[in-house]
Parts: C-alpha cells; sequence; structure tokens
C-alpha cells in the first residue's frame, strides 16, 4: 500500500504547490487524479515517482518509509513505479519491440542501455506483453512512426515487461482522439483487474475518470478537494475543481 501523509512541496520562491496532500493507495487501484491547470496534478505524479523533491511529509510504501531510506528508498520507487510522460520518452530510432526491452535509465543495466542486446527470454516476455496492448503488428516499426496512443502503449508495455507494480500516468490520452484513448483506458483498467497493478493517473477529462477510474482525487489550488469512489461528478463537485 502507498501511504502519503502531510506531503507538501514548496517552490524555491516560496509557492505552496501541493500542501498538505494525505491520501492512501490500494494494491490494484486505478486512481484518476482531476483538477484544473495549475493545480498540482503533475507535481503530485512527479512528488509519488520521487523526480521531485518532497519539501515535507511521509512517504510509506508497505510500511517503508523510503523518504527516510535515502538514496535506497529513491531507487525502490524508480524500480516499482512508472512515471509516463505525457509524451513517452522512447527512442525514436528503435523499433517499438527494442524500446520495450531496453527500458529506462532506471530500469536496465548501463550495458543494455549502450548495446541494445537482449536474451530471448526476454524478447519472447515483451512480445507476449506487446501482443497483449493489441501492438504485435508494430513490434519492428520504428518509434518515430507510431502514433501518439501507440507510443503510450509502448511506454506501458515497457513499464509492464520491466516489473513496475505502480504506473503514474501523466495525461495519458491528451491530444488522442476518443477511439485510441479508449484503446489506452482499457488496457490500464485491464491491467489493474488482471494484474493487480496500480494506476494513478492524471485526466483532464472528467467523463474519462467518471467511466475508469475506481477512485476520484480533485486538486484545487494544491489541496485535495474530494476523494471519491469513480461515479459522475455532481455540478457541486466539478465546481470544486
Ligand atoms: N519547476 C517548477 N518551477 C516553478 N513552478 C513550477 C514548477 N513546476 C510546477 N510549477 C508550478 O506549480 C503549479 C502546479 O504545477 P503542475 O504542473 O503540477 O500543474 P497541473 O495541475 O499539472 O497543471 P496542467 O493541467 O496545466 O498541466 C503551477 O503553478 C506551476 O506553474
Amino acid at each position: 500500500m502507498i501511504k502519503i501523509e502531510h506531503l507538501t512541496k514548496q517552490l524555491p520562491a516560496g509557492q505552496k504547490v501541493l500542501d498538505d496532500i494525505n491520501l492512501q493507495v490500494h494494491p490494484g487501484e486505478f486512481i484518476a487524479v482531476l483538477g484544473g491547470s495549475g493545480s498540482g496534478k503533475s507535481m503530485l505524479l512527479k512528488c509519488m515517482a520521487m523526480q521531485e523533491e518532497w519539501s515535507s511529509g511521509s512517504y510509506k510504501l508497505d510500511g517503508v518509509d523510503v523518504r527516510k531510506k535515502g538514496l535506497a528508498g529513491k531507487m525502490k520507487v524508480r524500480r516499482e513505479f512508472a512515471y509516463l510522460a505525457e509524451s513517452p520518452m522512447l527512442n525514436p530510432n528503435r523499433s517499438a519491440l527494442k524500446n520495450v526491452l531496453v527500458g529506462t535509465r532506471h530500469q536496465t543495466p548501463w550495458w543494455r542501455m549502450l548495446t541494445g542486446m537482449v536474451r530471448n527470454d526476454d524478447y519472447m516476455g515483451a512480445m507476449d506483453v506487446l501482443e497483449k496492448l493489441g501492438l504485435l503488428d508494430k513490434a519492428h516499426t520504428k518509434a518515430e512512426h507510431l502514433s501518439g496512443g501507440e507510443k503510450q502503449r509502448v511506454a506501458i508495455a515497457r513499464a509492464l515487461v520491466h516489473g513496475a507494480k505502480v504506473i503514474l500516468a501523466d495525461e495519458p490520452v491528451t491530444g488522442l482522439d476518443p477511439h485510441s484513448a479508449e484503446i489506452i483506458l482499457k488496457d490500464l483498467k485491464a491491467l489493474c483487474s488482471t494484474r493487480g497493478i496500480t494506476i494513478v493517473t492524471v485526466l483532464t477529462q472528467a467523463d474519462w475518470a467518471e467511466r475508469f477510474a475506481d477512485r476520484l482525487v480533485g486538486l484545487n489550488g494544491g489541496d485535495i478537494v474530494f476523494d471519491i469512489t469513480g461515479r459522475r461528478l455532481m455540478q457541486r463537485e466539478k465546481m470544486m475543481l
């Protein structure tokens, strides 16, 4: 379980971007983070990924306070969590398959990053995941020739192949056509139910969140203004964002 207590993120200029955030996330949950522009959604995900320093607060993963563990704690988060940026960081000159296999800096030994060498078992595992995400026919296509939605799915496949237990996805469907957006959200949802993967995702459109998420967390000005079971938002709740 992920337990965040009193997370505050203050910028050097003094502005509090996140203010006393308390959040518990259970394994296999699908949480959508909603909020207006500048409400702190991306910062929350980056703090959860430990890509941003916390100003204060405690961060426990299965009872272990990772902030107190220093570098070892950060490495645990980097190993177990995958942070998916809005535009996935793929090597444009490598195929979808190679991007999945080679992984990112924190997921892969340096020699594999350099040489791109892989073992047969890894190859089969990656093809398996690509197939499950409907990308088998794109496995050998260079990343630069993939659509935005396909790139997102390659990033999801990469996270899975490298053993992520938690996926933090920042606006994974922004800019995609409705069909591609639906495929991605269905894939993410299926990962929760079939593999017990935990998903925390920023969604800018409330209707996607209402349809797919188990829980809706609303942010405004760095505060959580609601934390409710996934359902249609009431007008009053929409006004809080
Ligand atoms: N590195 C930074 N330096 C200065 N200000 C920052 C930095 N990162 C974030 N901020 C500020 O913190 C606030 C929250 O940013 P954040 O990116 O989390 O917003 P958001 O809710 O994701 O917004 P959007 O939907 O527009 O992406 C904003 O006011 C933003 O300008």
